[in-house]
């Protein structure tokens, strides 16, 4: 009542006072009113505006329902819609002509506070492909993830889709399309165009803004990375988010299958940038378990469109960091023949490309090796190259499976399995908390290695039981907490951090997490404490609109 009166609202609002348990108990009932994923999508979103506590709220306590809502597989159906779909800005759309104002157009943003970027080119969104400026889905729900499962305050997050055009036909001629209308504007005034917006963001909010790459074109994903870790606080969440969550997945089925990712031999379908990602990553970790780095790539084979990645290629390219993984090996196209030739006891699919993982070549898996490792990790779900069910189907039960997107239980031959959904989500909100509060400038590729060691440490003999390699969906904001403290940790080990160490890490942490609730409306969770300096409740001066 008394904020009512301070906020001037008494009298817009009814008599009674609802606590909140009692909005929760409402929201959950009308979220599951509505009998579409997008309906559930587009009643999320205004709550996410209208009342963003409570929505972080009810997001957080029912996470495992909702993630996939807000997040992979229904954000890839509302990208594909957006032009039907928008209602209000929820980010920066920065279009290339806009080239020489960028940071002004950053000005336009109203929070000031921000701490964490995450931007698309919308050229490669999911396996979708190149959805233009329809793409800001996805950095709107990564970002609502780094308050769900990390605890950013959401006003620290800034969402930005860079609208260079798209070469997407259908979007061209789609009178709903908001982006551009014309194909994309590539070469040397794109790429300036984005080293604009590098040090506008710079410019703007500081040298250690924490700025995510999100699915733009593999080529332009791996430029980026090489051309920007070494000035900015940059990373590639597809190429190195990805990598980690492979890696810890890999880590916990090793206790299944009892063989040492050394030992194993890594074939992928996919050669773009979430196979290169991951292949870079493994090689570390094979590097860690005492073998060479030649004998780790040796290990490692990659399949493209064009079929297997040899050195004397006929059919299809050796462009980017694929051609490390070429193989002197014959020309081959049909997965099943390839898998038969190079008999792999982990096949990891990132190809786009749904159902690519057939009865046969799982069979294939199953005759060569007595637990198969069988990750479909492309999203949405319809682009999973095999379902769990398919898997342990034609693997006799034997397989150990992830998949990118979410899958409800399976059951197979009387037994349950709640398998593990192998995707980013389990390491960049951690990763950004960690870099965020150290404060770091760079983020050197050991902090995915960290990341993946935290994760596959955190799994339990239940979970691996249930046929899971990762933790629960709901231990990510703790595993989170677990990933920021172990990067914190590193961080001030290398000398890396831009504070001093605190004297708990983990009671810093918590500190700086957003609190949901409204008690905690006055708390300035978003707020990180310069070089220094002690952090203070009592000289905080809150906003204006609550004195
Ligand atoms: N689970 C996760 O966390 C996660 C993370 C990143 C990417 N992904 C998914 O992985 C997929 C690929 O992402 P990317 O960034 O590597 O994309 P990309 O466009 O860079 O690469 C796709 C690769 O697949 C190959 N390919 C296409 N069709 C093929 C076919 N029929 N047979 C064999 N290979 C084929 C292409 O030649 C290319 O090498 C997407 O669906 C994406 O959603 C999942
Ligand atoms: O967005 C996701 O669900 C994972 C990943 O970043 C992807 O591009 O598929
Ligand atoms: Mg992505």
């Amino acid at each position: 009542m008394k904020e009512r009166q301070l906020l001037g609202i008494h009298g817009l609002l009814p008599a009674r006072v609802k606590t909140m348990k009692e909005q929760l108990f409402l929201c959950k009932l009308t979220v599951d009113n509505y009998t579409t994923a997008t309906g559930k999508y587009l009643y999320l979103n205004d709550l996410m505006q209208r009342n963003e506590k409570l929505f972080y709220k009810l997001l957080t306590e029912n996470i495992e329902q909702l993630l996939p809502i807000v997040y992979t597989p229904t954000v890839g159906l509302v990208c594909q819609r957006f032009g039907f779909l928008f209602r209000r800005p929820e980010g920066i759309f920065l279009n290339i002509y806009d080239k020489g104002n960028v940071q002004q157009i950053l000005k336009n943003w109203p929070e000031k506070g921000v701490k964490v970027i995450v931007v698309t080119d919308g050229e490669r969104i999911l396996g979708l492909g190149d959805l233009g400026a329809h793409g800001m889905g996805i950095p709107v729900g990564k970002l609502s993830l780094y308050t769900a499962l990390s605890g950013i305050n959401p006003k620290a997050c800034l969402p930005i889709t860079l609208d260079c055009g798209t070469n997407n036909e259908t979007l061209l001629n789609d009178p709903q399309y908001v982006g551009l209308r014309e194909k994309r504007i590539g070469g040397e005034r794109y790429e300036a165009f984005v080293d604009e917006f590098m040090e506008a963001c710079v410019e703007e909010y500081g040298p250690n803004i924490l700025i995510q790459f999100e699915d733009f074109g593999s080529h332009h994903a791996f430029k980026f990375l090489e051309k920007y870790r070494h000035k900015y606080c940059v990373f590639n969440d597809d190429l190195q988010g990805t990598a980690a969550v492979v890696l810890a997945g890999l880590m916990s089925s090793s206790r299944i299958t009892g063989k040492k990712l050394s030992e194993s031999k890594i074939l992928f379908l996919g050669a773009g940038g979430a196979a290169n990602g991951i292949a870079s990553l493994l090689v570390m970790g094979m590097i860690r378990q005492g073998v060479s780095k030649e004998e780790a790539i040796g290990k490692i084979f990659l399949i493209d469109a064009d079929g297997l990645v040899v050195n004397t290629r006929t059919k299809g390219d050796l462009i980017g960091p694929k051609k490390y993984y070429a193989k002197d090996l014959n020309e081959m196209d049909d997965l099943n023949a390839i898998v038969n030739n190079v008999k792999p006891n982990i096949l990891i699919g990132v190809s786009t490309k749904g159902g690519a993982f057939t009865p046969k070549v799982l069979k294939s898996m199953a005759a060569i090796s007595k637990r198969p490792v069988i990750f479909a990790l492309s999203n949405p779900t319809n682009n999973a190259e095999c379902t769990p069910q398919e898997a342990y189907q034609h693997t006799e039960g034997r397989c150990v499976y992830a998949s990118g997107s979410p899958f409800k239980e399976v059951e197979y031959q009387g037994k349950t399995y709640k398998t593990g959904q192998g995707n980013n989500c389990y390491i960049f909100p951690g990763v950004g908390l960690g870099v965020m509060l150290s404060q770091m400038l760079h983020i050197p590729e050991e902090v995915f290695l960290i990341a993946a060691d935290t994760i596959a440490e955190n799994i339990k003999q239940e979970h691996l039981d249930k046929g899971s390699v990762y933790p629960p969906i709901t231990d990510i904001y703790n595993m989170s907490g677990l990933i920021a403290e172990a990067i914190m940790k590193y961080a001030f080990e290398k000398n890396l951090a831009g504070i001093n160490r605190p004297e708990s890490i983990p009671d810093f942490i918590e500190k700086h997490q957003y609190s949901t609730s409204y008690e905690d409306a006055l708390r300035p969770t978003w707020e990180i404490p310069p070089l220094d300096t002690k952090y203070d409740m009592e000289k905080w001066d809150p906003p204006k609109s609550f004195c």
